[in-house]
């Protein structure tokens, strides 16, 4: 059994152990944030047919040449087009249709003039097609000017959207739009998730001296969520193998992948590796070099990745954000699995000393002077909690470099899809 890990091995390794997970259709209405599982092309032209993007008339650009205040150009009005109904007349030469903003440009014409460059020459009667009415044209425009082209925005067949994206606004427009009332996506992973330790006591009831409140387990439930995933808390066991394991058996024949916290380290009661292996698992490895979370232990049980997080409560934090974030975009279907740091320059309240180990720092990104910044406050240590309150990424530094302020650093992000890159 490989023992220390580095982390890009970890990565591979859990990688290696974890398949997207099924497939299933759902009504676009209820497909917020899910992870799209095929690509979607171009059913019709977008847009379907050559529309107006004004209020105005539609003309020939060759009848209005040289149209200006000074020297109007009069057309006859043929027909007015409304938006949702097709145009019956064609604009012949010295013609010009009244058209709404989206409504079809009828044939004959090739340019749409404003409303506002346009004066109606009042003869007094209602029906604009019989009566003859005509319209003064002030403004000369080119042929193409304000027509939304058919197909302008993706022609038919055009790749919309790629597999592995996740469905959010603009997506969901799209979909809309291409009339896809029902969208396949991947199914929401199921994330079991454990906590172990006999002082770690449920929100539920009373501590006694030296309990202390599970923290862990509502923490990954979050975690889980942000990440797309259906969180399910299997509450808490004491350091005891058999129940250990037991309930790690169960876990992992109905999730997805199971997540457990504590009992990794090297204490007399750290007894997750052993339990893992007591319920069928092979273990795949128990430490990475990172700071904190070190003791973390990987293991396939029943054909199912379990993790196995640091007690710590930061600790088991930054052990999902760099661990457990690939493995859970992979089952989930991303499209990009594997972390997108951001470059920004440091600004860390205190001197980090040089260590075997990359060291994950808890930091706040913000814009200064055009630069991206990390602000990295003090509190780094893994049973520190409310560091972690408002940051949005991890700061590494990497084994054995002394990194001083104002260096670039890689953030890793929380959530990596709202930063462009
Ligand atoms: N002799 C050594 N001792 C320790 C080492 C080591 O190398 N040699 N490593 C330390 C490091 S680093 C870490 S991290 C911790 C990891 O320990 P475990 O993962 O085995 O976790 P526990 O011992 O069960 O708990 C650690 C700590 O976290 C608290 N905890 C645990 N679960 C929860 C929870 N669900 N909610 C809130 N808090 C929780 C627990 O009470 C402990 O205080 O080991 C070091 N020791
Ligand atoms: O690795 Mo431990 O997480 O530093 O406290």
């Amino acid at each position: 059994m490989e023992q220390f890990l580095r982390l890009e091995a970890a990565w591979q390794v859990t990688l290696e152990r974890t398949k997207a997970g099924a497939v299933e259709t759902v009504p676009l209405v209820e497909a917020y944030g899910r992870v799209l599982a095929e690509a979607v092309r171009a059913k019709a032209p977008m847009p379907p047919f050559d529309r107006s993007a004004l209020d105005g008339y539609a003309v020939r650009a060759a009848d209005v040449r040289g149209a200006s205040p000074q020297s109007p150009v009069e057309l006859l009005v043929c027909e007015e087009v409304v938006a949702g109904a097709m145009p019956e007349r064609v604009v012949a030469a010295g013609q010009a249709a009244r058209i709404m903003t989206g409504a079809p440009i009828p044939s004959g014409a090739d340019a749409v003039v404003r409303k506002e460059a346009v004066e109606r020459v009042e003869v007094g009667r209602e029906d604009a097609a019989s009566s003859g009415e005509q319209v003064r044209i002030l403004l000369e425009v080119p042929a193409g000017e304000a027509i939304c082209v058919q197909g302008e925005d993706a022609p038919i067949g055009a790749e919309l959207l790629a597999a592995g994206c996740v469905i959010g606004a603009a997506e969901t427009a799209l979909l809309a739009t291409n009339g896809d009332a029902l969208v396949s996506v991947f199914r929401k992973p199921r994330v079991g998730i454990l906590v172990s330790g006999s002082e770690v006591r449920p929100l539920s009831g009373d501590l006694l001296p030296g309990q202390i409140h599970d923290s862990n387990g509502p923490m990954l439930a979050a975690l889980v969520r942000d990440l797309g995933g259906d969180p399910v808390l299997y509450g808490q066991v004491g350091d005891e193998l058999d129940a250990i394991a037991r309930q790690v058996k169960r876990m992992a024949e109905e999730c997805d992948l199971v997540l457990t916290t504590g009992g990794v380290s090297v204490g007399e009661y750290d007894l997750m590796r052993d339990a893992y292996e007591l319920a069928g698992g092979e273990v795949l490895f128990w430490k990475v070099t990172m700071r904190p979370g070190t003791p973390v232990t990987f293991a396939e049980v029943a054909g199912t990745p379990v993790y196995g997080l640091s007690g710590n409560p930061a600790a088991a934090y930054v052990n999902f954000v760099m661990l457990v974030v690939p493995v859970l975009r992979k089952l989930a279907g991303f499209a990009h699995v594997l972390h997108r740091p951001v470059k920004a320059y440091l600004e860390s309240a205190g001197r980090t000393a040089v260590i075997g180990l990359d060291r994950f720092l808890r930091a706040e990104l913000v814009a200064v002077d055009g630069r991206l910044v990390a602000q990295v406050g003090r509190g780094q240590k893994a049973a520190i909690l409310t560091s972690l309150v408002g940051i949005q990424g991890l700061v590494r530094i990497p084994a054995r470099e002394q990194v001083q302020n104002g260096a670039l650093v890689e953030v890793f992000l929380l959530k990596e899809e709202a930063f462009a890159r």
